[in-house]
């Protein structure tokens, strides 16, 4: 036990005169307040001077405040704010706990600039309050005689108030005063007054340090004075706080106070601050070891915390010597001192002490703010060929009637005049500023990764569909592990081959499972949920859900299960986002922060983006419009299949892109259709379908697509190039993206943000698993052929595999394409052989062509498959489980569910009228795909 445990058994707080985002962060203060009992924290201007202008810990967020058009002042009350808001999150379950004590608080003070100002300080205590929306914060202000009135009525609106720069006795009577009536005043009004706490900070060091030369003075200058003044020298402090706490013992008591009590009042405690030795002379500890005594608080800075719980002397010093203490307020008189003056003094010097440092941090933010205003997203070069005209004019159009005005306005008839349809349109456009409100949640995500690493985990591993892992995909692929990260998996699909493989690549223990699903019912991640919670309770029992954590909407049903687990913790997103527009929420930063991410940059170069968009005011080259107008209008000019090409680094960014533009726009009969992951090729293998789009970095020269990409455009195709300056850009680009597909949805007249047609998969699947229930297995299908160990399901008939399977594909003509769908264990020989399998029906067709695991795209290019053009061959294939896993609490298997969405979606597809090929490839689906591409 030290020092700083033991002062507790003297009923004293410990709190900590010093905040900075770097100790939220990096576990510091939680592991003060588990292991040193640290009770509180106050801030002050110097304070926030120190942390915000003396590092660049909070460069990335200034930045992204700026661009979004807030002033240095802003910028600075946010900063604080977010600080604070974290803080008090951190000592939640101290103030939550039966026997806090009146603690658990953090301080947030007031501008120095107010200081004399009643109204002002209302007015910015109010909004602090609000701000910050805790229970446990404090809102500090200034005890001058403006600030008296001010307390007063803070008080009665029920906010908790630290007020402080108190130097003399008769001022601190006045504060208590304050507090008394304003409690009086909410009793009046009828408020509670019991969730009220307040505390008086009454200054000590700067006492002794304004009067020990005054005194010195006297002793050198010798007689009978000298003789008076010598035994005050450091005294006058101590004694003066001494004497504060026999008034606070006067205060609080008697029947005016014992009515308030009646009603749940806690007294106002007295803190002691500036208690950091400024004397060399004197003992490092003299305003922390003297002054320990019941209710009341003491506020350290760092060093002298540090020096206390090393060599601190814990005793009740408060009520020590008191007869000592009126012989020194007493005696200053006689040598001529006013200390009431004196203290006067102390004020107002406190309050410019407090307005220098401010005054110098709102310059340093004010620099950086003009400098933020620079930035620019990079550009993205539009090579359109013969179409740039007719998207020029679209782009025109859309400016003469104001439309980016409208869009960032969430005016839904940009895009319908179906009533309902607009309801939704405007229900789901949170994507919109949700990168702004993550801003605010960074320091606290950086937290939560700190403290899963501090806490021994080692991996995690991402389970959810669709939206809800797509850009943890990317973030893993195209990202190296941050220094501190951990190994990021992610899991989504119901393959048991896969399932296993992601158990045996982590160490159950040290592995923390993210259930990510916004809805919260989700077949698959709640069946992965179950799954490895199974697993883990096999290690660690009862513990097993500090292992988990939940991202999830408010009001989902997921929240009772995660509870009901012992969840370690549910984020709960946002409902106003849609899933596929939600890569910059908590679905894609949880993962991002626990990787090691630098999400503050992430979001960022979002902000930048979203800027440039048009979010703050209207911008000259708006890069959302002009690639979405593009896209739209070339869509509709039959230049529907938008053929990303990106470097190896970038390979999965296809992924979500798949997702956001098949889904959005695959809907009426309409849509761009995502090609991702062809290799190119010599312009005559092309349809006059593609629009190639590259995405890559600006110093990665990628010379091979570079210079087919080049010969592509000379022979008429429309080629968009983006080169990000490093993968932290992915922040902008998510944005960009969701923009422009939001605005080529407008442009192709449909609703982007619904997915009206993946449900009919989801309900065949649902109908399949009830006869599964039923019977006990699937429904049996329809053979067409079997030959070579493998099953052809399909309406096209032929006497042998090879006749068959050529008959299918005989049905393809110009601007269709061929989409693979694979329910099988992912696996590098099954991308090698589709690969090839795709490179052949290209050069043999000339039709694009797609690639899926399913059920992973299910939840993403699904919707383009069954709701866009009919212009698709669906290539479905399946393979045996042959070491499948069982459900727990379900009468099904994991290779049962995989088959029955299979099914399920090839029902829905054959319901829409689409063309489709079923091949199953045995146990062996590598060996099985060689024999299919040699039958094609
Ligand atoms: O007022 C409180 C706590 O309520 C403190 O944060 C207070 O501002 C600080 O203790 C002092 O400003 C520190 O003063 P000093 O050590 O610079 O004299
Ligand atoms: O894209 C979304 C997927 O369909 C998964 O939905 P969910 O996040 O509600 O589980």
């Amino acid at each position: 036990m030290n020092a700083l445990n033991k002062i507790r058994e003297f009923d004293q707080s410990i709190w900590l005169d010093f905040i900075r985002r770097k100790i939220l962060i990096n576990g510091e203060l939680v592991k003060r307040i588990k292991e040193e009992d640290l009770r509180g924290v106050t801030s002050n201007p110097a304070i926030f001077e120190k942390a915000i202008g003396g590092s660049d810990d909070y460069d990335t967020t200034i930045r992204a405040l700026a661009l979004q058009g807030k002033s240095a002042d802003d910028i600075y009350a946010e900063l604080a704010v977010a600080d604070v808001q974290h803080a008090c999150d951190l000592f939640r379950p101290l103030y939550d706990s039966h026997d806090n004590s009146g603690d658990g608080y953090v301080s947030l003070e007031v501008g120095p600039n107010l200081i004399n100002d009643t109204e002002g300080t209302i007015e910015e205590g109010l909004r602090f309050w609000k701000a910050v929306d805790r229970p446990n914060v404090m809102i500090k202000v200034p005890a001058t005689l403006e600030g008296l009135p001010a307390i007063r009525k803070l008080i009665s609106e029920g906010v908790n108030v630290n007020v402080t720069l108190i130097f003399g006795l008769e001022r601190y009577e006045a504060v208590a005063e304050a507090y008394i009536s304003g409690l009086e005043d909410r009793v009046k009004a009828g408020g509670a007054i019991d969730n009220i706490n307040s505390v008086a900070s009454f200054f000590l060091s700067r006492i002794d340090v304004l009067l020990d030369p005054v005194l010195e003075k006297i002793v050198e200058e010798g007689g009978d004075k000298a003789k008076i003044a010598e035994p005050l020298v450091g005294e006058v402090a101590l004694a003066s706080a001494k004497k504060a706490y026999q008034l606070y013992k006067g205060i609080f008591a008697g029947p005016r106070w014992e009515a308030l009590k009646q009603k749940g009042a806690n007294t106002q405690r007295l803190l002691w601050a500036s208690t950091g030795n400024k004397n060399p002379k004197y003992d490092n500890l003299r305003y922390v070891d003297g002054l320990i005594g019941p209710e009341t608080v003491n506020t350290i800075p760092v060093e002298t915390l540090d020096l206390f719980r090393e060599q601190g002397k814990v005793a009740n010093t408060l009520e020590t010597n008191l007869d000592q203490v009126d012989e020194v307020l007493n005696a200053l008189p006689k040598l001529g001192i006013d200390l009431q003056e004196r203290t006067q003094f102390l004020e107002e010097d406190g309050g410019q002490k407090f307005k220098e440092p401010f005054a110098k941090l709102i310059d340093s933010i004010e620099k950086k703010r003009v400098q933020a205003l620079d930035l620019q997203p990079v550009a993205a070069d539009m090579q359109l060929g013969q179409y740039q005209q007719e998207v020029d004019a679209k782009i025109e159009e859309y400016k003469k009637s104001d439309f980016i005005t409208g869009f960032w306005n969430k005016q839904a008839d940009l895009w319908t005049q179906d009533a309902k349809a607009q309801e939704s349109i405007r229900s789901y456009m949170g994507w919109l500023r949700v990168a702004e409100t993550m801003v605010d949640e960074v320091g606290r995500l950086e937290q939560f990764a700190q403290e899963a690493k501090a806490e021994g985990f080692t991996h995690v591993v991402v389970m959810g569909m669709g939206g809800s892992t797509m850009a943890p995909i990317v973030f893993e692929k195209s990202f190296p592990k941050g220094e501190n990260g951990l190994d990021v998996l992610i899991l989504d699909t119901t393959n048991p081959g896969t399932v296993q493989e992601i158990e045996k690549a982590v160490p159950l223990e040290h592995t923390l499972f993210i259930v990510a699903s916004k809805s919260g019912t989700t077949a698959e991640p709640l069946a992965f949920g179950d799954y490895f919670y199974e697993k883990v309770k096999a290690v660690k029992g009862d513990k097993a859900g500090e292992n988990f954590i939940g991202i999830t909407d408010p009001g989902s049903p997921f929240i009772e299960t995660a509870k009901e687990l012992g969840y370690r913790k549910v984020f709960l997103n946002f409902p106003e986002v849609g899933g596929r527009f939600s890569a910059l929420t908590f679905f894609g930063l949880v993962p991002a922060a626990l990787y090691g991410i630098n999400v503050g940059e992430l979001l960022a170069r979002a902000v930048i983006m979203m800027r440039a968009c048009g979010a703050y005011g209207p911008s000259d080259n708006n890069p959302g419009l002009q690639l979405g107008a593009a896209l739209g209008v070339l869509s509709t000019q039959g230049r529907d299949k938008l053929t990303l090409v990106v470097p190896k680094s970038l390979s999965d960014l296809g992924l979500w892109l798949e997702q956001l533009l098949a889904e959005s726009t695959g809907k009426e009969g309409k849509g761009i259709l995502p090609v991702a992951g062809e290799h190119l090729g010599k312009p005559e293998v092309y349809g006059q379908d593609r629009v190639f789009v590259y995405v890559g970095y600006e110093n990665e020269a990628d010379e091979d697509n570079t210079q087919k990409l080049k010969t592509l455009q000379e022979a008429g195709h429309p080629v968009i190039t983006i080169r990000m300056k490093d993968a932290l850009d992915l922040g902008a680009e998510f944005f960009r993206w969701e923009a422009a597909t939001a605005i080529a949805g407008a442009v192709l007249g449909i609703n982007p943000f619904d997915q009206p047609n993946v449900q009919a998969a989801k309900t065949a699947t649902d109908k399949i698993m009830k006869e599964v229930a039923e019977k006990g297995s699937l429904p049996e299908q329809e053979k067409a052929l079997s030959e070579g160990g493998l099953d052809y399901y399909s309406s096209v008939s032929g006497g042998s595999a090879q006749e068959l399977v050529q008959q299918f594909f005989a049905q393809a003509k110009a601007g269709d394409y061929v989409s693979i769908q694979a329910y099988l264990t992912e696996s590098a020989a099954v991308n090698e052989e589709t690969a090839e399998l795709r490179q052949k029906i290209q050069d043999k067709l000339h039709v694009a062509t797609t690639f899926g695991y399913g059920p992973r795209f299910l939840h993403s290019t699904g919707q383009y498959h069954k709701g866009g053009p009919n212009t698709g061959l669906f290539l479905q294939l399946t393979a045996g489980h042959p070491q499948d896993l069982p459900l727990p609490g379900r009468s099904y298997s994991f290779g049962t569910l995989q088959d029955a969405q299979a099914q399920g979606d090839l029902e829905a597809l054959q319901s829409a009228d689409r063309r489709t090929l079923h091949v199953h490839l045995g146990n062996d689906a590598a060996a099985g795909l060689k024999t299919l591409l040699a039958a094609f």
